[in-house]
């Protein structure tokens, strides 16, 4: 029999200071990391965890074990644990809720303290909150559903270069969605081809054009040439138009001084938004982020990568998350999710990532997803990009489902347009801009959408072609990230 069994140890917290500390093997539940009684101060952050444990692991110990792996534990008492206040440090699991609907899946509360985590750094953020405890073993599974982040931390970070309304300022363009085209193809068009690309779609009436996220400096088209003919391009549109227009000039590069570079020579050749892809890294997109907010510069990000972390609902990241993060970061675009377009997308899940974009305060809501109050403690609005699979004869459901606040892009759908590019754009913008009428005469758009759209393409050919060719293209699948939640009149939230 060992000493730790004479002691009559219990299950939970040892406060008895000998046990606790001698050298051993102990729960994380008896270190502890599992608190119920435990509450959160206004300067703590709150995480919340989809955990499903191993077979025979009790989710207050799989709770705990997050909390200590997160925080100041490792799997066995250590020296050091006595010269560190580990009674300040520790995080705590504090709450734990089972997932509606599915058995052996747990919703785990952690608070952390603020001072564990160094002030304006996602990356010193992320590698506590999701460094070692997605590899666990005695998890099964593990997601980090959403994130609170309190004020005093959020005060530490720059926030979107722009914003949504000096976005609008530059822009020029109130009261409804800005427009867009991604490149198409992705990839192979020479930099003169796809300045062409640029140009048809702009003069035909979007605000935008945009690099796909793998368009970097390929052999077929190195970023210097892509710059200049965009930008001549856009130069073009401009004068003939009379608006304002952009290009989403990619610098995603190998490294910072690549970026830089193209950056700089971006904003040289007067364009008004650059952008980056996902995949570059949190540390590298705050440096972007800094770097466009001293030179007035838009700044774009693509998702890219994602979905790889973010679409299973019992492991990886919840994207809400990720959208925190990026408005903490410091970008002024995202993509968001389209709702009926080609890519992953249930409705109330994507409308709790645009809340989190566009809100100054997003209230708790189970419904769409999000768990904790969120003041954002004036971070600037990000703007929430649709983009994927979406064409002309959407526009009611797109305006419906995300509002006014966001940029439309029609890749696909603007240059796959049979009577030409420029015509695709013709399309798009027509169809928004008499749905935005009839909504702000008051009609109801979402009956009457397919007929509005119907009674302009009587006097607009692009649109009635664009009609004839998308109308019926749907991407009618089930969402794989949807919400858990059975809204019970006894809920105990
Ligand atoms: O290529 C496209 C859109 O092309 P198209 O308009 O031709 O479908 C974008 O990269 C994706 O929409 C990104 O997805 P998400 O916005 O979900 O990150
Ligand atoms: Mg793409």
């Amino acid at each position: 029999m060992n000493e730790i069994t004479e002691l009559k140890i219990p299950d939970s917290k040892i406060t008895d200071a000998k046990a606790r500390y001698r050298p051993g093997v102990l729960k994380y539940r008896q270190m502890g990391y599992w608190e119920p009684d435990y509450e959160p101060k206004d300067t703590d952050i709150l995480a919340l965890f989809r955990i499903t444990p191993q077979p025979g692991v009790e989710p207050e110990e799989a709770a705990a074990a997050v909390a200590g792996e997160s925080s100041t534990a490792t799997w066995t008492v250590v020296w050091t644990d006595r010269l560190t206040d580990c009674e300040y440090y520790r995080a705590r699991a504090y709450r734990l809720d089972p997932v509606p609907g599915t058995p052996g899946q747990w919703f785990a509360y952690i608070a952390y303290d603020l001072d564990l985590f160094e002030e304006g750094s996602i990356a010193n953020l992320t590698a506590s909150i999701i460094g070692n405890v997605f590899g666990f073993k005695p998890l099964k599974a593990l997601r980090l559903e959403d994130m609170r982040i309190p004020p005093h931390y959020l005060k530490t970070f720059q926030g979107p270069a722009t914003g949504i309304v000096v976005e609008r300022e530059r822009m020029n363009v109130y009261g409804r969605p800005l427009l867009g085209a991604t490149m198409k193809p992705k990839l192979g068009l020479s930099g003169r081809n796809y300045g062409r690309v640029v140009y048809e779609a702009l003069s035909g009436g979007l605000d935008f054009t945009k690099d796909d996220e793998n368009i970097n400096s390929q052999p077929f088209m190195h970023w210097r040439d892509r710059y200049l003919y965009c930008m001549e391009a856009v130069n073009k549109a401009m004068a003939e138009t009379g608006e304002v227009k952009g290009t989403y000039l990619n610098v995603t590069a190998a490294t910072m001084e690549d970026m830089y570079e193209r950056a700089e020579f971006a904003k040289e050749l007067g364009s008004v938004i650059v952008m980056i892809d996902l995949v570059i890294g949190y540390t590298a997109i705050q440096s972007m982020a800094k770097w466009a907010r001293r030179n007035d510069m838009i700044l774009h990000l693509h998702r890219a990568g994602h979905s790889t972390y973010t679409r299973q609902k019992n492991h990886g990241i919840s994207f809400r998350v990720i959208t925190k993060w990026m408005r903490m970061a410091g970008v002024d675009h995202i993509h968001a999710g389209t709702v009926v377009g080609k890519l992953e997308g249930d409705p109330a899940t994507v409308r709790g990532f645009y809340d989190t974009c566009r809100e100054i305060h997003v209230p708790r809501n189970l419904e769409h997803g999000i768990f904790f109050d969120q003041p954002w403690a004036s971070l600037k609005k990000l703007m929430p990009v649709a983009s994927g699979g979406i064409h002309a004869g959407q526009m009611h459901q797109l305006l419906e489902h995300l509002g006014e606040d966001v940029v439309l892009q029609f890749g696909g759908g603007t240059i796959g347009h049979p009577m030409g590019i420029a015509a695709g754009a013709t399309a798009n913008r027509v169809a928004l801009e008499v749905m935005i009428k009839a909504r702000n005469e008051g009609r109801d758009i979402r009956r009457e959408g397919p007929e509005i759209l119907n009674q302009a393409a009587k006097w607009c050919q692009p649109l009635r072609a664009a009609l004839d060719t998308w109308r019926d293209v749907t991407f009618d699948y089930a969402s794989t990230d949807s919400v858990d939640y059975v809204p019970t009149p006894t809920a105990a939230f």
